[in-house]
């Protein structure tokens, strides 16, 4: 099962894998054109009804494979309404290629005549809403033939991942969809057929640019949409949160606080003015704070636990109670990990360990990615909460779904860099599941550091990335 909005991922990953779009809806309409053939014999004739995004671009592919049959194209609406280069250039093979196509501008004047087989090509995983004109009349008209119809992608006016439609939909006798099962056909009474189109595992498997269109900003946004986050941490180390805060405002956080022992918030109260602190007394976390630290966490989104806290058997102690009444979203780093696998907690954790904290909160490891993933896997599931353990690919998990990070380079190992991961994480697990908010900070980070790289080379500063963290998770950025 794959729905709407990661098969727009998949696909834009795909492309970054060297398979390009355009290639994908050849395999598609190829796949449509395979469908035709298994329905009518050659010599039959096929009504191709398109729209103007991409599954019209599958419709005009298959066409392009049926010259034994009696094949005419009927494009709903102007061809330079076409709202994609690869759809439009599909559409200029048909007309080069003299077949019989022709751009109908409304629907009245749509004639299907009486064919043996339709091809829904209007609309699929695009469509938003009822159908509107001519799409609403053509799939009147399509519906009233007793043609065989064959929905390309979707039956148009039906949304994939719920299977309804707000309006009239075309009531398909045969479905091929792409790469995966779509979860709204299965509600249907359709045949589905599933097309396979290239689209390589490892655009599925590994991050890519793909991940990062769900971070899709509306426009009218305001102040407290992207999420407030609270970093609990400081201890012996005292940039760590300061670094972790930083991270989260440049991923997005529209607001972010450090609680912090007085000691820490004296040292950091310098470093910027987008730091607001709440320091408590002493020099490190013990449970005498933790009652504070909660009800200030329930004014917050998402709690990133753990830069710099040290590991003080009281502060331990600290954390684990923290997380054992603590019923949000947390981040969890550094040294409060390893009390993680004990607190039996309502929260929703997301934990960043590299290799060494797994093992010491009882994970196991292996040097080879792929070993590591399915151990990483396992764990993650026994654990109940998302993984994202750091490596040269680092592996992200929650026991249903894996993921594998490319991105980043040796020179990322300099200190900081997990604080700077653990605070991205924070402001993006305010805006995604938390799953998807690991594999994107996982991917955005490691991106950061290797445009550090190519820009200054190894001896790389965590503040470094953090600077190029906006860049980093801009899906438009190359
Ligand atoms: N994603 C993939 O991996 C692949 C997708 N393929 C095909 O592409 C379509 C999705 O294409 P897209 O251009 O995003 O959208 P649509 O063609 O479904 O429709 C967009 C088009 O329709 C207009 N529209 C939207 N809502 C309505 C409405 N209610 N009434 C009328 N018109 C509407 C909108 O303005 C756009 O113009 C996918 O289904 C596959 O068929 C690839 O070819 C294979 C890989
Ligand atoms: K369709």
């Amino acid at each position: 099962m794959i729905t709407s909005d990661r098969m727009a991922a998949v696909d834009r990953n795909a492309e970054a894998l060297c398979v390009p779009r355009k290639q994908l809806m050849e395999s598609s309409g190829n796949a449509v054109a395979r469908a035709v053939r298994r329905l009518a014999d050659a010599g039959a004739s096929v009504v191709v009804v398109a729209g103007r995004g991409n599954n019209g671009g599958d419709a005009f592919v298959a066409a392009r494979f049926l010259d034994d049959y009696d094949v005419s194209v009927r494009l709903l609406g102007r061809p330079e309404s076409i709202t994609t280069d690869i759809a439009r250039e599909n559409w200029e093979a048909l007309r080069a290629g003299e077949y019989d196509a022709e751009a109908v501008t409304d629907a009245t004047g749509l004639d299907l005549g009486d064919p043996d087989v339709v091809v829904d090509g209007m609309l699929g995983t695009g469509v938003t809403g009822a159908l509107r004109e001519p799409e609403a009349t053509a799939a009147a008209a399509i519906n009233g033939l007793d043609a065989s119809v064959l929905s390309v992608d979707v039956p148009s006016g039906i949304d994939a991942d719920t299977g309804e439609s707000a309006g009239v939909a075309v009531e398909a006798d045969r479905v091929v969809t792409f790469h995966d099962e779509k979860p709204g056909l299965s509600a249907l009474d359709v045949d589905v057929t599933v097309a396979d189109i290239g689209i390589p595992d490892a655009a599925e498997l590994f991050t890519g640019p793909g991940d990062l269109l769900a971070l899709g900003r509306p426009s009218q946004s305001h102040k407290g949409d992207f999420g407030e986050v609270l970093v609990v941490g400081g201890g012996p180390y005292t940039g760590a949160p300061a670094l972790a805060a930083q991270s989260a405002l440049r991923a997005g956080a529209d607001l972010v606080r450090i609680a912090c022992p007085g000691s820490v918030a004296r040292e950091i109260q310098g470093y910027s003015e987008n730091l607001i602190l709440r320091p408590y007394d002493g020099d490190h976390l013990a449970s005498e704070h933790v009652g504070d630290v909660l009800s200030l966490a329930a004014d917050h989104d998402v709690v990133v636990l753990g830069p710099g806290l040290g590991s003080r058997d009281e502060t331990l102690a600290a954390a684990g109670e923290f997380l054992d009444r603590y019923d949000g979203t947390a981040v969890v780093d550094a040294d409060a990990l390893q009390v993680v696998p004990e607190v039996d907690t309502e929260a929703t954790l997301l934990c960043t360990p590299h290799q060494g904290e797994l093992r010491k909160m009882g994970g196991e490891t292996d040097e080879d990615w792929r070993t590591r993933a399915e151990l990483v896997a396992d764990f993650a599931a026994d654990l109940g909460h998302v993984l994202l353990v750091k490596g040269a690919y680092d592996v992200i998990a929650d026991g249903e779904e894996t993921r594998v990070n490319r991105t980043g380079n040796p020179g990322m190992t300099v200190g900081g860099t997990g604080d700077v991961l653990a605070g991205a994480a924070g402001a993006l697990a305010c805006v995604l599941p938390p799953f998807q908010a690991a594999a994107v900070a996982a991917y955005a980070n490691g991106r950061a550091g290797d445009a550090a790289v190519e820009e200054n080379g190894y001896g790389l500063l965590a503040t470094d990335l953090i600077d190029r963290l906006p860049a980093a998770l801009r899906s438009d950025t190359r």
